[in-house]
């Protein structure tokens, strides 16, 4: 017989915060992208704003990177990491894209409040004295919301504009969704074996990843 699969503790964490959590990835703005009803300026502004939060996420990740070198279970843990720094890479140069087709220019847009104080959560996150398996439950929390939002674009019954489609295939794609579970996967398993203090902690970075998301998604009503 088939071991079942033991729940993890994100799981867990999701049930009880599952409103927070669907505030996040059924956000306003994600609604109306998937029913068409999007509001072209929320759009701009998103992607100005998501342009320069992905400049903050960049280093973000590279520090996961190496903390995944050093204090990873399996090798095959920095692999996944590393493939999430390279599409970094290409979504960079796909907001660029994105930029110049639709009139945004990026070095005249400035970081709004919301967007500072994600970076500065990040920033927070980078110190050596948060503990790797609270680092990874962020870094789970941030691709996910993201995938599970844009996934929704393009679900069944989609009335998502042609023009966007390229934005939501980008999170929303299956290959991303692979990716945030290999994570998921990854950070399940140092929580295993974390203390009850980095419990504690996970679980309130978990949460505060999600409030960052909604404030995020909050700048695009202008
Ligand atoms: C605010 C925010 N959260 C998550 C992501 C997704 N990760 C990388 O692109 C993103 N682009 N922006």
């Amino acid at each position: 017989m088939e071991k079942p699969e033991k729940r993890g503790m994100i799981d867990t964490w999701l049930d009880k915060h599952r409103s927070l959590y669907t505030a996040a990835t059924r956000h306003d703005f994600v609604v109306s992208i998937r029913d068409g009803s999007v509001d072209l300026s929320s759009f701009k502004t998103w992607l100005g704003q998501d342009y320069l939060f992905v400049r903050e996420f960049v280093p973000f990740v590279a520090n996961v990177l190496i903390r995944a070198g050093k204090e990873s279970g399996e090798t095959s843990d920095m692999e996944v990491v590393l493939g999430g720094l390279a599409s970094l890479n290409d979504e960079i140069e796909w907001f660029k894209n994105e930029g110049s087709k639709w009139g945004v220019d990026f070095s005249t847009v400035v970081a709004q409040k919301a967007n500072q104080e994600y970076s500065r959560f990040l920033e927070a996150l980078m110190s050596s004295e948060v503990e790797y398996s609270v680092v990874l439950t962020a870094f789970w929390a941030i691709e996910a919301v993201y995938q599970e939002s844009f996934a929704h674009c393009l679900g069944d019954g989609n009335k998502t504009p042609a023009e966007l489609t390229g934005a939501c295939n980008r999170w929303g794609n299956d290959g991303f969704r692979q990716y945030c579970l290999s994570v998921k996967n990854i950070a399940e398993r140092c929580l295993e074996n974390a203390s009850g203090d980095a419990l504690v902690e996970a679980e309130d970075v978990l949460v505060r990843v999600l409030e960052h998301e909604v404030a995020f998604w909050e700048m695009s009503r202008g």
